[in-house]
């Protein structure tokens, strides 16, 4: 029997944007979720997406997920795609307005905040925190933190509206030291008035994304323990739109209860075809 026309809810937090599917009786075999994924996020001949967020039953949760990138591959943690899955669940009857759901990374907690778009996400703590490497970049060299925040990021401090994001961070996206998993980068400028201008380099996208959560949250932790920051901290994104990063920083005991704020917004339902997978 066909699984056509599938039900699914096209996502945005942040600019982040994302297919989900509540994937509780399941449809699609874990060996086809790449390709299917590879073919829903494509942009313009299909729904396109920065990644699909398949929505399953969890024995320990409210529910867990399976998050793919754009090009199929499967990443532990997404912070916007995190507010957007509760929303999701939140909507569907799947969850209350306070949740848990599974992922690779760890449990995540999630609060639906009032009747609006706006979801709070309690992260896994931060951990590989690899200050002060010095990478070659395009003939300049860079000071570059490193710390996984549920993925690996890289954080640069640099004026991130005159430089090529996409080149830049493609290049330490693939840099040897960042080898096997690679990482996702980050370019942040200080704003005058305390907030910070992030611009992220995605794995999986292998594009500059308009919002990236646990960028965001990387990005805020690097600034606090530089003492650039106190938090709770104001992200502006690529797209424009305010994440708020709040965390613990605690004196010689590192980082945590770290909280990434945002909008989720549902953007609409449809039903996929099977022409939507061409
Ligand atoms: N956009 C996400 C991060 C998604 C995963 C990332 N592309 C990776 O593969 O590490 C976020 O909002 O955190």
């Amino acid at each position: 029997m066909s699984m056509f026309p599938l039900a699914f809810a096209k996502m945005s937090g942040a600019g982040n944007d994302f297919v989900i599917i509540d994937h509780r009786r399941p449809l699609l075999a874990p060996a086809e979720q790449p390709d299917f994924a590879r073919r829903i996020c494509r942009r313009k001949f299909s729904v396109g997406a920065d990644g699909l967020i398949l929505i399953e039953d969890s024995y320990v949760a409210d529910f867990k997920w399976r998050f793919y990138n754009a090009d199929g591959s499967v990443a532990e943690m997404c912070g916007n795609g995190a507010r957007c899955a509760a929303r999701f669940a939140y909507r569907s009857g799947i969850a209350g307005k306070t949740m848990h759901f599974e992922t690779i990374a760890g449990v995540i907690e999630a609060e639906v905040l009032d009747e609006d778009e706006t979801v709070s996400v309690l992260m896994t703590d931060p951990v590989d925190h690899q200050p002060d490497r010095t990478i070659d970049v395009d003939g300049r060299s860079l000071t570059v933190d490193s710390i996984n925040t549920g993925v690996p990021h890289a954080v640069i401090f640099i004026d991130v509206e005159t430089i090529p994001v996409k080149e830049w961070g493609r290049e330490i996206r693939f840099h040897r030291v960042f080898q096997p998993a690679g990482t996702n980068v980050n370019f942040v400028r200080l704003l005058p008035d305390g907030r910070l201008h992030v611009r992220t380099y995605e794995r999986g996208v292998e594009d500059e994304t308009m919002a990236c959560g646990t960028g965001a949250v990387a990005s805020a932790i690097i600034a606090g323990l530089r003492r650039k920051v106190q938090p709770p901290v104001q992200v502006v994104t690529s797209g424009g739109e305010r994440l708020t990063v709040a965390f613990d920083q605690m004196e010689g005991r590192g980082i945590g209860n770290v909280r990434l704020q945002g909008p989720a917004r549902l953007i609409y339902e449809g039903l996929l075809t099977v022409e939507s997978l061409l």
